[in-house]
Order: structure tokens, then C-alpha cells, then sequence
């Protein structure tokens, strides 16, 4: 058995809840008691317990199965048996434990472990455990856990951890849960001995022996008493060491906590015989050495055997003092080896270990970087798409404002190019296209007639009828001469009243044909259902091109002519122009 395995074993108790549910389930908890009670103090009971339980197995819930096999494994490693022990534990881990039994289960194992000097996977056990305490919820569960942690560190004499995890339960505690704030204390004043800050150290066990005996912890109070007689013989107050060692020797009684009664024996060996009080020393040393000459009584029994080479030298019994002394030496290399191998064993594993954080510290560095990279790149190619988005729709947005804008041009320009009342070209936009028209005709030497109209007397519709009748007019001419055009003609709206017909590859006759048609047309209008009074006629003068006409203006000219005589002539009928006509025009 280890030196500390028996205080951590004496933890046994915070981890089995007791479940009132029902008779049976009562029945089989309490058997369960009983055999909690026997594991931790009646070894000798134990075998028989577990016959009488194991064939009511069957009948058991899950986490009382559970609680049989952990107590089970407890037992072992009370025997030394931790292969036994970790088998068991592992067969519990399997039934799917409870967080905290989960816990218990780790802990057991990393004891076991300790035990077979196994300290690496102790470790791995341990840091195991350690990352699932750190995601519990429960804080009281949490600071169970750390102190169960703090205790397998005492195990393994690692005195720095022991502080850093019982400081940690005694924080999420916050003396809500008097037992962990007990155990917290305590483990710290120990720590602080071995560390050698023995002002610290008695302060804290002084904590802890107050703090426990107020909350009728009475093991752990007993444990605080012996740490103080302990403190004050190292600090050389070797009186007050015996007042304290004494009140932990009637503490311990009702416990029968042998290992730690013979730890206090072989104190008191030693404090009596520094206060040169041979008989007493002799006594306790004496108690020591009558103890088994194994584990941790090893160590004991070295301190009583310098104070028993002491006390005979001091009385002149040489050979026994020099036996002593051997049984001293021997213990003391024994231990020696034992400590450094320990000691040794568990720089190794802690190197492992830290050696293994590292490199998982260093992955995670490396993955971390990876996916920083990663984020990156795709940040990148998010910016290179949201570019190309961009450009894309930069370039949509250009080509659909560009068709937009050629469209809305196109629009402009031809309602630019319309007359907005008729819809037909007006005079800027009609002569432009006329003149190339008629330049394309008489390039082939073709004919090419203009007919020019006026309405009558539109004048009189407008002062008559209003405004709003000449308009009608005006648009229901431009609808009834529109489809007598062939697709080549040009309609165009001159100004006012007044309309021209560009006739490419039209001569006289179609010319007058064409204008009679046009005429008629008007005349037809069907003014009826709107304006009862309201005739609408046009006068036409029409001309066709000659071998010296080299543009329109002599044409339009001549047009212009015809229609005056049209309306000369009485209004509503087709004038061609005639030479003659030219000199009437010149005298009017
Ligand atoms: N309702 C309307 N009237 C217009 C428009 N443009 C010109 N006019 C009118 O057309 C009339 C032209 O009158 P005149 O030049 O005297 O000729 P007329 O009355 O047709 O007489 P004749 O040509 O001799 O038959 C004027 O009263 C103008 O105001 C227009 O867009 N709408």
C-alpha cells in the first residue's frame, strides 16, 4: 500500500450517493453500505460480503452494479491486487457510470496504476480525467473531482499539483460542501510540509484542524494535529510537537488508523528522545519497529531505528547501536532507491506528459494555423469571386444601361424625328432622309415625285369647331394617308396644315395617283359621330423630277406651286405642276 492511498481511499464515502427509492433498491443500497463499511475498515469481512452479494446481481440497477464493482476494485488495491483492480474498474467503466462515479472510476485507476509504478498512464489516466472535470457543469461536482485530484498527487508525492488542484476545488467550493473545503485544506498544509514552508504549513494545518473539527471531520482534524506536532518538531518546538502528536494519538484511537498511528509513534520517538527523555522514546520506537516491516511502515521504522541507535549508544550498548544503525542504513537505502526510482519514474511520465502537451499544444498551433490559412484562401477566393461578381455585374449593369441608354436614344431621337400630333416625320427629319432618298433615285436616273397638301380652310375648323376638332383632324389625315404609302415613301408633316409625300421611284402618274387617292381618302373621313359639321378636304400640287432638278428645293418649290393652284383652282382636288404655273405664282 502507498504512503497516501489510504487518506485518498478515506475519500471512499463522498461518492456513492445514497438512493432512497424503494425497498429493494433500500435493501440492495444498504447491503451496499455495509460493504463500503467493510472494504474501508473490516478487510477481513469483505470476501464474504461479495459471495453474499454477487448472486443478487441480477437484481441490481445499472449504477449499483456499478458501485459493486468499484468498491470491488477498492478492495483490490487495499490487497495490493491493482491489475485485479484495474480490471474491475474497467469492467464498471463499461456499464456507463455516472459523471461522478465516471470520475471515482479514473481516479481508482490512476491509484491502481500509481501502484504498479505505472506512473506515465497514472498520468494519462489522470489528464484524462482532469479534461472531462474541466467541462462538468456541475461546480460542486467539479470541486469534488479536483480534491479526489489533489489527493492521487499526494499518491504520487507531487506537491506542486496538489496545491494547484486543491486551491482550484477550494475556489468552486466556496465552503458550500464542508467535506471538499476540509480535504482542501488539509491537502495544502501537507504540501506546504513537504515543500519545507513550515510557517505556512502550520498555518494552514491550523486552518484545516479548526475548520474540520468544527464540522466534525474528525479523521482529517486528527490528520491536521499530527501535521502541526510534525511542523513543530521540524521547527525544532519540540515540547509543543509532543502536545500535538499526543492529542492526534487519542484522535486517531477511534479509528484505528494503524498506518498513521504508527507515523505518529515514530514522531514521538523522535521528539521524546530530542528532549532527552529516553524512556518514552524507547516506548514508541519500540511500537514501530513491532508494526509489519512492510510499505510505508518502512519508513516509520527507519526514524525509530536512528532513535533507538541514539538511545543505546547513549547508554553504552555499542553493538546494538551499531545493529540499529545498520537496520538504519538499510531501511534508509532501501527507501533511498525506492524514492529516487519514484521520484525518477515520475519526472519521466510528467516529461512525457508535458512533452505530449507540447505536441499537442504544437498540432493545435499547426491547426490552428491551417485553418487561419485556409480562412484566408477562402477569404481570398471570396474576394476573387465577389470581383468577378462584380466585374460580371459591372458588365451586365454597363451592357443593359448601354441597351438602356441606346434604346432611350433610339426613342428620343425618333420621337425627336416624329412629329409628336400625327406621328409622322416632321419637316427637319423628313427632308434629311428625302434628299438622300432622292439623291440614291436620280444616281440611278430614276423618277422621283413630291406631293405637297394643305388642308382647307382649316382655319375656320379651328375657329369654329376649336382647336381640339383641328387636332382630330389633323391625325386622322396623317391615319388615312399612312397605309396608301408603299414602304419606301416618306410621309411628312411640313407644319401646321400642311404635308408632303416623297415618292422615290415614282413618276407623274403614280405621283397624281397617288395623290388622288390621298385626297379621297381625306374627304372620307368619317366625321359623323363626332363632329356632325365637319368636312375635311386637302389641296395636292404635285411634280415629279427633271434632268436639272439636282436636289428637292426646285421640287418643293414647284409642289408648293401645284398646291397653290390647287386651292386656286377650288380647293379639294390634285394639281400637277405646269411651267405656266411658275408665272401666275410670280404675279400673285
Ligand atoms: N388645330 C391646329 N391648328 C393648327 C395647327 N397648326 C396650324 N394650325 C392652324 O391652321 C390654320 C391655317 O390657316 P390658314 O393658313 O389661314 O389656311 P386655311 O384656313 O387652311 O385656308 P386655306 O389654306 O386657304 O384653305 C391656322 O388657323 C393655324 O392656327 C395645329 O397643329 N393644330
Amino acid at each position: 500500500m502507498k504512503r497516501y492511498t489510504l487518506i485518498f481511499l478515506a475519500l471512499l464515502t463522498t461518492i456513492f450517493p445514497k438512493i432512497v427509492v424503494a425497498d429493494v433498491v433500500q435493501n440492495i443500497d444498504a447491503s451496499l453500505d455495509a460493504l463500503e463499511a467493510a472494504v474501508a475498515s473490516k478487510p477481513a469481512d469483505v470476501e464474504a460480503l461479495q459471495q453474499q452479494l454477487k448472486p443478487q446481481l441480477d437484481d441490481y440497477s445499472q449504477q449499483q452494479k456499478i458501485r459493486f464493482w468499484v468498491l470491488n476494485s477498492v478492495y483490490h488495491i487495499y490487497q495490493s491486487d491493482y491489475n485485479s483492480a484495474l480490471e474491475i474498474l474497467n469492467q464498471a467503466e463499461a456499464l456507463s457510470p455516472t459523471n461522478s462515479m465516471l470520475t471515482s472510476i479514473y481516479l481508482y485507476k490512476a491509484t491502481a496504476l500509481i501502484g504498479l509504478n505505472a506512473f506515465s498512464q497514472a498520468l494519462d489516466v489522470m489528464e484524462r480525467n482532469l479534461s472531462r472535470i474541466e467541462s462538468l457543469d456541475d461546480v460542486q461536482l467539479k470541486a469534488s473531482s479536483y480534491i479526489r485530484l489533489a489527493a492521487l498527487f499526494l499518491e504520487m508525492e507531487a506537491w506542486e499539483e496538489i496545491e494547484t488542484y486543491a486551491n482550484q476545488a477550494l475556489r468552486l467550493n466556496n465552503r458550500q460542501n464542508p467535506r471538499n473545503h476540509c480535504y482542501g485544506l488539509l491537502y495544502i498544509a501537507v504540501a506546504k510540509l513537504k515543500k519545507d514552508q513550515l510557517n505556512s504549513a502550520y498555518q494552514q494545518f491550523n486552518d484545516s484542524m479548526n475548520y474540520c473539527h468544527d464540522n466534525n471531520f474528525m479523521m482529517i482534524e486528527a490528520m491536521s494535529l499530527k501535521g502541526i506536532g510534525d511542523v513543530e518538531l521540524k521547527r525544532g518546538n519540540v515540547e509543543s510537537s509532543i502536545i500535538f502528536l499526543e492529542k492526534a494519538l487519542q484522535a486517531y484511537e477511534p479509528f484505528q488508523y494503524q498506518i498513521e498511528i504508527n507515523h505518529i509513534h515514530s514522531l514521538l520517538a523522535m521528539a521524546y528522545n530530542r528532549l532527552g527523555k529516553p524512556q518514552q522514546a524507547q516506548y514508541y520506537a519500540d511500537l514501530v519497529i513491532a508494526a509489519p516491516s512492510h510499505g510505508i511502515n518502512l519508513q516509520y521504522q527507519k526514524d525509530a531505528y536512528k532513535v533507538l541507535a541514539a538511545l543505546s549508544q547513549q547508554q553504552g550498548q555499542f553493538e546494538s547501536a551499531y545493529n540499529y544503525l545498520n537496520r538504519y542504513q538499510e531501511i534508509s537505502e532501501n527507501l533511498h532507491n525506492e524514492t529516487k526510482a519514484k521520484a525518477y519514474a515520475y519526472q519521466l511520465a510528467k516529461f512525457d506528459n508535458v512533452e505530449k502537451t507540447r505536441e499537442i499544444k504544437m498540432l493545435n498551433q499547426d491547426r490552428a494555423l491551417y485553418t487561419a490559412q485556409q480562412k484566408v484562401m477562402e477569404l481570398q477566393r471570396y474576394k476573387e469571386s465577389m470581383a468577378l461578381l462584380v466585374a460580371l455585374g459591372c458588365s451586365v449593369f454597363f451592357i443593359i444601361f448601354g441597351a438602356t441608354m441606346f434604346l432611350q436614344k433610339r426613342k428620343y431621337k425618333r420621337v425627336s424625328e416624329l412629329d409628336q400630333l400625327t406621328g409622322i416625320f416632321n419637316r427637319g427629319t423628313g427632308q434629311d432622309l428625302a434628299e438622300n432618298l432622292f439623291i440614291d433615285v436620280i444616281a440611278r436616273q430614276g423618277k422621283f415625285s413630291v406631293v405637297m397638301f394643305d388642308l382647307d380652310n382649316f382655319k375656320a375648323i379651328n375657329d369654329t369647331l376649336g382647336h381640339g376638332t383641328g387636332d382630330w383632324a389633323l391625325k386622322h389625315v396623317a391615319q388615312v394617308v399612312r397605309p396608301l404609302l408603299k414602304s419606301r415613301d416618306l410621309f411628312v408633316r411640313m407644319g401646321g396644315e400642311e404635308f408632303a409625300l416623297f415618292l422615290p421611284d415614282a413618276d407623274a402618274d403614280v405621283a397624281l395617283n397617288m395623290a388622288e387617292q390621298c385626297r379621297a381618302a381625306i374627304e372620307a373621313i368619317n366625321t359623323k359621330p363626332h363632329y356632325s359639321d365637319l368636312v375635311i378636304t386637302a389641296s395636292f400640287g404635285v411634280t415629279t423630277n427633271i434632268d436639272t432638278d439636282l436636289s428637292l428645293d426646285p421640287m418643293m418649290k414647284r409642289a408648293d406651286i401645284a398646291m397653290y393652284q390647287a386651292k386656286l383652282q377650288g380647293r379639294n382636288c390634285v394639281v400637277e405642276y405646269q411651267e405656266t404655273m411658275s408665272m401666275i405664282a410670280a404675279i400673285a
